[in-house]
């Protein structure tokens, strides 16, 4: 009697494998990253991002209306900052009538029920790159966490529903979450990158913002001392229930495809929904070796989106978005 179960029964058809499915990719998967610059009429390809963009609020109308067309419900917002409004301790941040304040009001008015999120970080808007305030080559916490509690209260106030903190300073969770209730912001929820990796994939980013730490004395050249060690594993779970324990409404790990194993421990351990960053230089991996021929694009994606998925993401955020919901509709 050999042998007595045929795994292979349950694969012969699509129709069959489609009936024993366990990971289903649909557009209320995404989170769609957003990058806006000043101007009008931008919309201009990312170097190394191809097919990404950035737009001038004007352009990004087009785009959040085409996005909520297509099913997806929910923007990430980035912008990306004139060099001559940056500073150490990224004031222009706090600016009412900042970019990121007018993009909010512009999603809101073309999409009145799009899910706005923003993130919440100095480096945008920092002369030196970095996540925080730099004091004698250090990245000091506590006062950057005053800063991202007022930037998320400036935020709210431009009618984000969620910000996302993330710069991994430690704390930042509990000060934005009093600062939204102390400002009655209290349906305003909080996205935090918990799990955060110092990852070389997120040069592309970098590049989309024009926000890497820049080269010079007594400046960190790199984000390892607030962003974890690719090493770890057991201190994500530390980071992520203390970000629980701190009023995170979702928590996330980033990068997103090196680290499933992560994604996965965290899912065991905490029931909160969960985000996924798959990140710029994922995305940029992705073109660069489809454009060679070497690698089946949209079969790529799709392997890649469902494994995030299947690891326990609740939320994936992607730049592969409105390709891969064009694909599977
Ligand atoms: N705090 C900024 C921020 N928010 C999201 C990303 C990376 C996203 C990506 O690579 O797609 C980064 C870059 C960084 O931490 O240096
Ligand atoms: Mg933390």
């Amino acid at each position: 009697m050999f042998p007595i179960r045929r795994n292979r029964r349950l694969r012969t058809n699509e129709a069959i494998r489609s009936l024993v499915r366990e990971t289903i990719i649909s557009p209320n998967d995404f989170l769609v990253p957003l990058f806006v610059v000043e101007g009008s009429g931008v919309k201009e390809e990312i170097a190394s991002m191809p097919n990404y963009y950035r737009y001038s609020l004007d352009r990004l109308k087009e785009e959040v209306k085409l996005l909520w067309s297509l099913g997806l419900k929910s923007v990430l917002l980035f912008v990306k900052v004139d060099d001559a409004l940056k500073d150490n301790r990224g004031a222009e941040a706090l600016n009412p009538n900042g970019l990121m304040q007018r993009a909010i009001k512009t999603v809101k008015e073309v999409c009145p029920d799009m899910l706005v999120m923003t993130d919440v970080a100095l480096d945008p808007f920092s002369s030196f790159g970095h996540d925080g305030i730099v004091e004698n080559g250090k990245i000091v916490n506590d006062a950057t966490v005053e800063v991202l509690a007022e930037m998320s209260i400036s935020h709210a106030e431009a009618g984000a529903d969620f910000v996302a903190p993330s710069d991994m300073m430690d704390g930042r969770i509990l000060g934005i979450r009093e600062a939204l209730d102390q400002s009655n912001f209290i349906d305003t929820g909080i996205m935090s990158y918990s799990a955060k990796y110092a990852s070389a994939f997120y040069g592309p980013f970098r590049d989309a913002l024009d926000s890497a730490p820049v080269d010079m004395q007594n400046v960190p050249k790199d984000k390892k001392t607030y962003q974890m060690d690719f090493a770890n594993r057991e201190e994500a779970i530390r980071e992520t229930e203390m970000d629980i324990n701190e009023g995170a409404d979702i928590v996330m790990v980033k990068p997103g495809l090196c680290y499933l194993d992560i994604v996965r421990d965290v899912r065991n351990s905490f029931d909160i929904p969960i985000a996924v960053y798959q990140v710029s230089g994922e995305y940029a991996m992705l073109k660069a070796a489809s454009e060679k021929g070497w690698l089946d694009h949209d079969s790529v994606m799709l392997e890649q989106i469902t494994s995030i998925k299947r690891a326990g993401a609740d939320i994936i955020a992607s730049y592969f978005a409105k390709e891969v919901v064009r694909l599977i509709s």
